[in-house]
């Protein structure tokens, strides 16, 4: 089957975008880039200036296979083994969520903190609760060389992965991977707690989009009953460990802005700054301790 495809770079990249086309994927024409040039090692410009490139026979069976994958409904980044986020290229594993760019709303949010804090302190240390990849705190640390971060997950696999990531970036030295059931095993203080908790209420996960669902591990995606459990307990317990005018950031769903601010109200904190993604959507609020 593999041989069926074209051998040359052009004519490759043709069939490859008709056969996602063929199988209904959103963006056939983008899809189909990615994969030729990633299993090739081709660049766009090659693509265009020599599209008689012959591509040898094992390269056109791993991109036969990646097209099949993609066909049958698994996410692109997936096949590829990784995804950009903030400029950073993230391995990804079965274990973790992809980093969305709607996560990069959070990185933004708190860049100015983090960069204000470690010129001020000398240090910024954070905190990312559920850190999957090690996406917000990967992020947080190659803007600011003074920032140092503890990534805390449930998943030995993701922090495996948040440990490889580290490694490739040449952050490992400032970033530590912590096992724990949120703050069960954490100790310290924090200028900067950040999460994108699960926040998908339980019984909404049957009716995420296929590539969501049957792809993102549950333990990213289920937030409980109401979606809100991991901000209760985050509220809950952040005290102990953030510093003194330290700031939680969290991700949240767009529904959720309200809920969210109350169950941070109850537990003494204030709103210091609500953030829209760029399609519009309410996804990230900071949060100040309430002054005595
Ligand atoms: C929505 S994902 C976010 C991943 C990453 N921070 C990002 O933004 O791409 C939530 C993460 O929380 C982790 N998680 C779920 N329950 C947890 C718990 N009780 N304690 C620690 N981490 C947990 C999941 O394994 C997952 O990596």
């Amino acid at each position: 089957m593999a041989d069926q495809l074209p051998e040359t770079l052009g004519p490759l990249l043709r069939e490859a975008q008709a056969r996602l086309a063929a199988a209904a994927i959103d963006d056939p024409a983008l899809d189909a880039r990615l994969i030729v040039e990633h299993f090739s090692g081709t660049t766009r410009t090659q693509a265009i200036a020599d599209p008689e490139r012959k591509i040898d026979e094992s390269t056109i069976a791993a991109i036969f296979d990646a097209l099949r994958r993609r066909a049958g409904g698994e996410p692109v980044h997936r096949i590829l083994g990784y995804r950009e986020f903030y400029g950073l290229r993230l391995s990804v594993s079965p274990e973790t969520l992809e980093p969305r760019p709607d996560t990069e709303t959070l990185v933004e949010a708190m860049l100015p903190f983090v960069r204000a804090v470690a010129v001020q302190e000398g240090e910024c240390r954070i905190l990312d609760l559920g850190t999957g990849t090690g996406a917000i705190a990967l992020a947080l640390l190659s803007a600011v060389p003074a920032a140092i971060a503890t990534g805390v997950d449930m998943s030995a696999g993701a922090l495996a992965t948040a440990g490889r990531n580290a490694r490739q970036l040449g952050l490992a030295g400032r970033f530590t991977a912590l096992q724990s059931d949120w703050f069960e095993k954490v100790s310290g203080r924090y200028h900067v707690i950040a999460a994108n908790p699960p926040y998908i209420p339980s019984e909404d996960i049957g009716n995420l989009q296929d590539e969501v669902r049957n792809f993102d591990p549950h333990l990213a995606l289920d937030g409980g009953a109401d979606g809100l459990n991991p901000y209760r307990i985050i509220a809950a317990e952040a005290a102990r460990f953030l510093e003194t005018d330290g700031r939680i950031a969290v991700e949240i769903g767009h529904t959720q802005h309200d809920e969210v601010s109350g169950i941070f109200a109850a537990a003494g904190y204030m709103p210091g700054g609500a953030f829209r993604d760029l399609g519009g959507n309410d996804r990230v609020i900071v949060f100040e301790r309430t002054k005595p």
